[in-house]
């Protein structure tokens, strides 16, 4: 019943390091596809103040921003046509909140009642908590070089004499799009379908891959999967061997092993804190519930306790957003809730409690009264990293600090590191796995090269950020985490 969806168009490396994992482990065939002209893929809405509004898309009609401007969410939005007049940040200003770049750079009412529910639906995090720097990167560098992001974008463009559109990225980031440019090779009819796919997952869900990846390495024959084994220590080989100690197993019966090279996906509580995350799928007979088509709903933070008291974030509607997956007719929901708002809780709902929350939630917003026939309640403990204020100089320590100690033997990758996406973790992986090639398991990369790499961010056509080698699959370099 969980709905998981896979981006077709994420940050970085988008899909490219996903499609072809998808095409070499035989599943083209089993992947569903959300057009972007779909409503599951236009429409998602906000919540606010009582009632749905759409988000612009792509290109948005003047009736859409009518309509939206007459609820009141955009409050604020004229804080963009003044944006390139705000002086510039001072210069020991290392990091800022995404609440308080966009509060002195546009206006604190859209940071409140729109941009903190888009931060919702990704991180479901808090605006006045996460690093604007790390999560808005272009325009953090384009203040940074122009003293001003939209004039800045603008200026980029009219002082660049290359005919295209040009963008700024950090170097790291240009060299892995030339490598997927050039190492990447799709099938060009997999690749249109998700260039014009909005989200893409499996029909049988997003356990096909792990499943089908699982299988793949195991029938290589020189590789041992272990499960229920978990990592108790790890330390750098000592006496001039190079490599990484690994305690690990059962606390009262662990096992140490040595090895050349270790490649980790363990968190380090230092860097990041985490956020819990309660998700609850809720499936009704009754195929014409929900109020409007589209991928579904998120809340803004401005949204008042009374409106809002089991802290939900958001709300998929799966039956919409995804068509082929279900074997019966009906509707089919998720309400996601807690994130940033259980900061701090030494407990969370029970499934029963959940379970009725989330009932009270879609009763309260878009007035479903019917009794769900079927139901899956999931707490997801500690599942999504806060890139919380000052995120870019604690990730460059570690960094430094795994380098120093472990002298290129131990690399890192997973969300802590990449970003939240499944593609950001894949495409992560996919350039440690690269560096290990030839001789380059011997180097002294930790797999952090870009925030290690203080070179400055440099003006680039934009298409070269673009997976041009076929069909021109879309992958876009916004420059994030
Ligand atoms: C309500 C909470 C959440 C919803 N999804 C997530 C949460 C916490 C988790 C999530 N959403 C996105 C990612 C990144 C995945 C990737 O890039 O591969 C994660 C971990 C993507 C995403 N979802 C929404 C947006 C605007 C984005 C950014 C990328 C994009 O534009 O595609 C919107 C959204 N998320 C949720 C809802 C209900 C919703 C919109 C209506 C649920």
């Amino acid at each position: 019943m969980a709905s998981e969806t896979l981006r077709g168009r994420g940050r970085r490396g988008g899909q490219l390091t996903r499609a072809p994992q998808i095409q070499e482990l035989g599943l083209i065939d089993a992947v569903i596809y959300t057009k972007r002209s779909e409503p599951g893929a236009k429409n998602r809405f906000v919540y606010y103040p009582d009632t749905l509004n759409r988000l612009p898309s792509e290109r948005p009609s003047l009736a859409d921003l009518f309509a939206l401007w007459r609820t009141g969410i955009l409050a604020g939005a004229f804080g963009m046509l003044k944006e390139p007049m705000v002086p510039k940040r001072p210069a020991a200003m290392t990091d800022e909140t995404v609440g308080s770049f966009l509060a002195r750079r546009v206006d604190k009412r859209i940071a409140d009642n729109l941009v903190s529910a888009v931060f919702h639906g990704i991180y479901a995090g808090d605006i006045w908590q996460l690093s604007a720097k790390t999560l808005l990167g272009l325009a953090w560098q384009l203040e940074g070089r122009y003293g001003s992001a939209l004039g800045g974008f603008f200026r980029m463009q009219s002082e660049d004499q290359r005919p295209h559109q040009v963008t700024i990225v950090h170097p790291v980031d240009l060299q892995v799009a030339k490598a997927m440019n050039e190492e990447i090779d799709l099938d060009p009819h997999f690749a249109k379908s998700l260039k014009d796919a909005s989200v893409f997952t499996f029909k049988d869900g997003q356990q096909t891959l792990v499943r089908a990846l699982q299988s793949a390495v195991e029938a290589k024959g020189n590789v041992e999967i272990r499960t229920q084994a978990p990592i108790q220590s790890f330390k750098a080989l000592e006496g001039g061997d190079m490599g990484v100690e690994i305690v690990s197993g059962d606390e009262a019966s662990p096992s140490t092993q040595s090895f050349d090279l270790a490649i980790s996906t363990l968190r380090n509580n230092d860097i990041t804190p985490y956020v819990t995350v309660m998700t609850v799928n809720l499936y009704y007979p009754n195929p014409t519930l929900l109020p409007v088509q589209g991928f579904g709903y998120l809340i803004p933070q401005s949204i008042p306790f009374e409106q809002n008291p089991e802290r939900a974030l958001g709300v998929i509607f799966d039956s919409s957003a995804i068509k082929g997956q279900d074997t019966v007719e009906g509707t089919k929901i998720t309400v996601m809730m807690g994130g940033h708002w259980w900061d701090g809780w030494e407990s969370y709902p029970s499934q029963e409690e959940g379970l009725q929350m989330a009932k009270r939630v879609v009763e309260r917003h878009i007035g479903i009264t019917d009794e769900p026939t079927a139901h899956l309640v999931n707490l997801s403990r500690d599942c999504i990293p806060q890139y919380t204020l000052g995120y870019s100089d604690r990730l460059k320590n570690f960094a430094e600090g795994i380098t120093d100690e472990f002298k290129g033997r131990l690399r890192v990758v997973g969300s802590q590191f990449n970003g939240v996406g499944v593609n950001d973790c894949i495409t992560g992986a996919w350039n440690v796995a690269r560096g290990l090639r030839e001789e380059g398991w011997k180097g002294r990369s930790c797999g952090l090269d870009k925030i290690i790499d203080s070179r400055e961010w440099i003006v680039v056509p934009a298409s070269e950020m673009a997976y041009v080698k076929r069909e021109g699959l879309d992958k876009r370099g916004d420059g994030g985490l």
